[in-house]
């Protein structure tokens, strides 16, 4: 009862890290409470408001927040609060900070503030529009950056560095780009004096310059050059290869510790035995043949959209993933070159290597890394109940940041037209230092079928059912279901009981949207303490992925640095998770 009790008032700001749900309405009653206190008892004045990620909804209330007259520092940050703020909030004389990142706040920026404020942070809203030229003499730290502000930045504020405004559609001047003469429309300079503009789901490289006609023709002209002596080189290595490679064993015998494995065991169609050689990408250490792998003992992995996955134990103990395609829908030699895309594209700390690949008329094999500690989805969905390790708040931090990552390099170095096309929690495998690594990617191009309907059901973007096409913003829609999974712990498609099903981002945004409830969040995370504003941020991250609207989504760059925000601020402000975790059962201890 904080109405009446003074000390209960005090205690609150201590109390509100565990807070999960606050009703705006009781809101109005405490903050009408401070303010009595504030105004009419014995002087005590409120100096300072410290309300970060507690799932604060809805607008801020007109003549509340704003009746504290000694209010020096208002941190609202990583809620839900939407609206616009309130001017009195604005004007309180006294005011130095106001913390009201990562919330949805929208409309154009106030057009004044109290002149005492020293830091602003506004960023992670909605704020649309030109900045105000501001006239704030004692503001030394400003952040505007990953709204939707458009215009040129004014003078007063060009001070700031350009991490105060990045993120923003449109938004240009010193110290981002120059701003064209008529903007945001194509600019009327030529096009090597015209600047990028800062679009959302690009990439954005401040200050890059766009390439004339010659520097185009150039670039073609060198990178064909460059990629006809790859292809010799390949050449020159496969054939030194062939040289020195052994005889091919038509059907492999293909065992599981000593129980034998179904007929269709990989490798049965592997003929023309001297033709066809596995073809090792350079820098591989592997040291086996094809007679070697299908030889091994193999164990059944799963069956996948693509094919059945099996783990190869060689004679030496190498150990290897083999996926055997089916219904490739390509050539060889154009399945040649995709591979050595692949090859090259996925070459990132965050992305499974593809070490070989065999490809005969009947019979085409991807050799893959073997990933020991197994996928997210086993970690996240195996094994429930009794026994069960659960997955802690770090790892899933370190898990999602780690695909993100992944993702994000495939996204920059395949061109912007390359893809994913096949993220889900089966397809991001744990490493040794159990960090999030992508596979299965860029395989749509190589199949003749576009299996939407069978493959990732619940993770694709509403655009990819409706054009079967798989873009890097469908991707980011997926990277956002997989993010709504590993915090909620539930399945990209879940069931009411009866014949109706809902999918995950459907169903978080109902509960985001009418009332706020520690449900949205897997149960198995109650347990960590000190996590909950970093949970109430990725939500926001993974709520922003899963946006209908395609362009309304961040590219993956941006999603990373923005998990990287998250990160970098949990490094300072807390311990690690499994800390808390013990904290929290020596409490319980006598
Ligand atoms: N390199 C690997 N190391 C360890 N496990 C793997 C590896 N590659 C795949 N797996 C696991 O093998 C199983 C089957 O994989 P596969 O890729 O064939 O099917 P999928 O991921 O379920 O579907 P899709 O073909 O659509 O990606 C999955 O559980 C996957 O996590």
């Amino acid at each position: 009862d904080l109405n009446s009790d003074r000390q209960a008032l005090l205690d609150f700001a201590k109390a509100v890290p565990r807070l999960r749900k606050l009703n705006w309405n009781s809101g109005a009653h405490i903050c009408s409470s401070w303010a009595g206190i504030n105004c009419n008892k014995d002087g005590t004045r409120v100096t300072a408001i410290h309300l970060p990620g507690v799932g604060l909804y809805g607008p801020i209330p007109e003549n509340t927040i704003g009746k504290l007259g000694a209010l020096r520092i208002l941190s609202l940050r990583s809620n839900f609060l939407n609206g616009s703020i309130p001017s009195d909030v604005l004007s309180i004389p006294s005011l130095q900070s106001l913390y009201l990142h990562h919330n949805n706040f929208s409309g154009k920026l106030p057009l004044s503030f109290s002149p005492q404020l020293g830091a602003i942070d506004l960023s992670f809203n909605s704020f649309s529009e030109a900045i105000p030229n501001l006239n704030l003499p004692r503001l030394k730290m400003l952040n505007l950056s990953y709204n939707l502000l458009s215009g040129s930045i004014p003078s007063s504020l060009q001070k700031f560095p350009m991490s105060s405004f990045v993120g923003n559609s449109h938004l240009c001047g010193a110290p981002l780009t120059y701003c064209s003469a008529v903007s945001p429309s194509p600019s009327p300079l030529p096009d090597y004096l015209s600047s990028s503009p800062v679009i959302p789901g690009k990439q954005n490289v401040p200050y890059s310059k766009k390439l004339n006609g010659g520097a185009i023709v150039a670039i073609v002209i060198g990178g064909s050059s460059i990629l006809l002596l790859i292809g010799l080189m390949f050449l020159f290595f496969c054939l030194k290869k062939k040289d020195r490679g052994s005889s091919v064993v038509m059907k492999g015998k293909v065992s599981n510790g000593g129980k034998s494995a179904k007929p269709e065991d990989f490798g049965s169609g592997v003929q023309e035995a001297e033709k066809n050689k596995l073809v090792f990408f350079d820098g591989c250490s592997y040291n086996f043949d094809l007679e070697d792998l299908l030889r091994a003992s193999a164990e059944v992995l799963g069956k996948g959209t693509y094919g059945t996955a099996y783990k190869a134990v060689l004679d030496e103990g190498t150990m290897v993933v083999v996926k055997r395609l089916r219904e490739v829908g390509i050539g060889k030699k154009e399945f040649e070159q995709h591979m050595e895309v692949l090859r090259s594209v996925g070459q990132h700390a965050n992305i499974v290597p593809l070490r070989a690949y065999y490809y005969s008329k009947d019979e085409k094999l991807l050799v893959h890394e073997y990933m020991p500690a197994g996928s997210l989805s086993a970690a996240l969905h195996g094994n429930r109940g009794a026994g069960r390790t659960p997955l802690d708040w770090d790892s899933r931090m370190k898990i999602s940041t780690g695909a993100a990552r992944g993702i994000a390099h495939i996204h920059s170095e395949g061109g912007l037209r390359f893809s994913h096309g096949n993220i889900k929690s089966s397809n991001v495998l744990l490493n040794k230092e159990l960090d999030g690594c992508v596979t299965d990617f860029g395989l749509n191009p190589v199949m003749n079928f576009l299996g939407v309907k069978t493959r990732g059901i619940g993770y694709h973007a509403p655009e990819v059912i409706e054009t079967r096409k798989v873009t890097q913003k469908s991707d980011v829609y997926s990277f956002g279901v997989l993010l709504l999974e590993i915090l909620t712990g539930k399945s990209p498609i879940l069931s009411s009981g009866l014949d109706d099903v809902i999918d995950l981002p459907r169903w978080v945004r109902s509960v985001v949207r009418e009332e706020w409830t520690a449900e949205v969040f897997d149960v198995e995370l109650m347990k960590y303490q000190n996590v909950e504003e970093e949970m109430v941020q990725m939500l926001q991250i993974a709520l922003s992925c899963v946006a209908k609207a395609p362009d309304s989504r961040p590219s993956m760059d941006e999603v990373v640095r923005m998990m990287e925000d998250i990160k970098q601020s949990e490094m300072e402000n807390r311990p690690s998770s499994e800390d808390n975790r013990s904290k929290g059962s020596n409490m319980n201890t006598p």
